[in-house]
């Protein structure tokens, strides 16, 4: 795992955007995973700046959806497809059908998330997932104590999550659903690089536990270390708690110019 300590939030979106940007002059139908949250966002303006640079092109893009809500109307503005739609898939100027996500209004959620999954699988995987952390130290929607190994399911949401995500609804936690579909930690594990960007005082200590405790379902974040290239992206208010701060800042300055992030 690396970790990179960027000084702010910007710095942060401006270093994933350029991976991202990199990725996609590699390849250029790569399939990119995006997370919702407020933490993404400086990514998603990054990367739209450098699009309308002309430094990349990424008409070929295709961008599929970490987990979503169940229950929501369909087209209601918090679900997490209205909001990735609103947030990378017009800014970017994508197609609707470059574009894909979990069915979270299907009357057989089961089966919608077995189709994700296998959707996913099917479109040759994940290149690069984009991650955020809950401050329980969640990813995607994977609440503490998923299976590391779980697949594309329902979950419930803790009181904890439903509390943090009510500013999006209207600060009335009884509108935040309780229940969701996400990516298993399995199978946010098999996309090829993992980049998880954390900012803010609020993350440290779901931070610290996530890259430097033991690998645990409590923490589910701490799945990262079971990954061959995962990328931890913070600011430094989410690098507080860090134990290995210092060596984290050398191995970065010391890093070599070949090795992108
Ligand atoms: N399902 C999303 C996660 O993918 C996101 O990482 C988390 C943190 O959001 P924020 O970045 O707003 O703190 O919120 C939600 O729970």
């Amino acid at each position: 795992m690396e970790v990179v300590i960027v000084p702010d939030a910007r710095a942060g979106g401006e270093l994933i955007a350029a991976a991202i940007a990199s990725l996609v002059r590699r390849k250029r139908d790569a399939l990119l995973g995006v997370a919702t949250g407020s933490t993404p966002l400086p990514v998603y303006e990054a990367l739209a700046a450098k699009v309308r640079a002309g430094a990349v092109d990424v008409s070929r893009v295709r961008v599929c959806q970490l987990d979503e809500y169940v229950g929501l109307p369909a087209g209601h503005p918090e679900s997490y497809r209205a909001t990735v739609l609103r947030q990378v898939v017009e800014p970017l100027g994508l197609p609707a059908d470059q574009f894909m996500g979990p069915d979270g209004s299907a009357e057989d959620v089961q089966a919608a998330c077995e189709a994700y999954d296998k959707a996913l699988a099917g479109a040759g995987g994940v290149d690069l997932q984009l991650l955020g952390i809950g401050t329980d130290g969640h990813i995607g929607f994977n609440e503490p104590c998923s299976s590391l190994a779980s697949r594309t399911r329902i979950k419930t949401l803790t009181e904890q999550t439903r509390a943090d995500n009510a500013r999006f609804f209207g600060d009335d936690i009884e509108q935040v659903p309780q229940h969701v579909i996400t990516q298993g930690i399995g199978t946010i594990l098999n996309a090829r690089h993992l980049v998880l960007l954390a900012t803010g005082e609020g993350k440290a200590d779901a931070v610290a536990a996530a890259v430097e405790g033991p690998v645990a379902a409590l923490v589910p974040a701490s799945a990262l270390q079971l990954h061959p290239h995962a990328t931890v992206v913070v600011d430094e208010a989410a690098a507080s708690g860090l134990k290995l701060a210092e060596y984290f800042r050398a191995t970065y300055v010391a890093k070599p110019a070949w090795q992108s992030l």
